[in-house]
């Protein structure tokens, strides 16, 4: 029975999986996640590398162990590389993750994260507004997509529960909504996460470091959905630890990698808040 991959232990199973591996994660990420991003999958475990350019993305992420791939800052040349990247990732059985950022405010962006579909992502993590325009965008609507405001979300992760579960459907991927509570699907199983703390939302690329952590227990974890509902437990955990003591968002942001490096089997079992919805 795959529910026992929802629990705290298996949280803390994957944590131990990513220390004792240290995978590769091949990031292509905006220009203002790369710093913090690389430092949080560092202070997790996880080995991270930056590498954008089109004439090295084929054959890194193929030898890396996950691959997670950021739109938020998205140019043509970085398009070209997304392309070749995931493609590379398909053939080589490299798993790898989008970060829709902004997808339902911007054409470019749109086109270049629904063509990115068709090269099997294994997850996708995104905040309520960016998972409903994806959904919609991919499934070709003539009308534009629910109106987002940016990269941060305009609607409660459980809006767009139903459209998540469409896209998992359609393209194979787990998605994971981010929230208050946090739902990820495979379009069957329903999880959710509700760990983390509000003023995790005032601090940036807090989203984008939930992805790039999902890549990291991508790479340890071959059930994309359960790998997906630990990162978010593992970031959620870290968060809330963080902001018990922190003065506001800049202390937030320091102390959460101090606590994703201090996290362990004990804390994880003890401050997990993972559950299964469904079936
Ligand atoms: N209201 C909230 N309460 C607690 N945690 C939250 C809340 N909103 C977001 N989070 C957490 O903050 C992190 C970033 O999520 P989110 O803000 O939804 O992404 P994005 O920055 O891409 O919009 C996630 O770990 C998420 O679980
Ligand atoms: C502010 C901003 N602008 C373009 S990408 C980006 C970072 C978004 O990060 P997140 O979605 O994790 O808050
Ligand atoms: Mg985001």
């Amino acid at each position: 029975m795959s529910h026992i991959l929802f629990t705290p232990d298996a949280v803390a199973t994957t944590l131990e999986r990513i220390r004792a591996a240290t995978p590769l994660v091949h990031n292509i990420t905006n220009i203002v996640a790369a710093n913090s991003t690389a430092n949080a999958l560092l202070a997790l475990g996880a080995s991270p590398a930056m590498v954008s350019a089109e004439e090295e993305v084929e054959s890194f992420a193929a030898m890396a162990a996950a691959l997670v791939v950021n739109i938020g800052t998205i140019t043509a040349p970085q398009a070209a590389a997304i392309a070749r990247a995931t493609r590379a990732a398909q053939a080589a059985g490299t798993p790898w993750i989008l970060d829709p950022v902004a997808v339902g405010a911007l054409p470019f962006r749109a086109r270049v994260a629904v063509e990115s579909l068709a090269h099997a992502p294994r997850a996708i993590r995104g905040n309520a507004s960016e998972i409903l325009a994806l959904a919609h965008l991919r499934e070709g609507h003539a009308e534009p997509p629910p109106a987002g405001r940016g990269v941060d979300s305009l609607q409660a992760a459980e809006q767009a529960l139903h459209a998540a579960g469409r896209l998992a459907r359609a393209t194979g991927a787990s998605i994971v909504i981010s929230g208050a509570t946090d739902y990820i699907t495979d379009g069957t199983r329903i999880a959710t996460v509700a760990n983390g703390h509000t003023m995790m939302t005032r601090v940036t690329a807090l989203g984008c470091t939930a992805t790039a952590l999902a890549g990291a227990c991508l790479a340890v974890e071959p059930d994309a959905t359960a790998a997906c509902a630990h990162a978010m437990v593992l970031i959620g955990v870290a968060g809330e630890r963080a902001a018990r003591h922190a003065a506001g968002p800049g202390s937030l942001q320091v102390r959460l990698l101090d606590e994703l490096y201090h996290l362990d089997r004990d804390t994880v079992t003890r401050e997990a808040r993972i559950a299964i919805l469904a079936p």
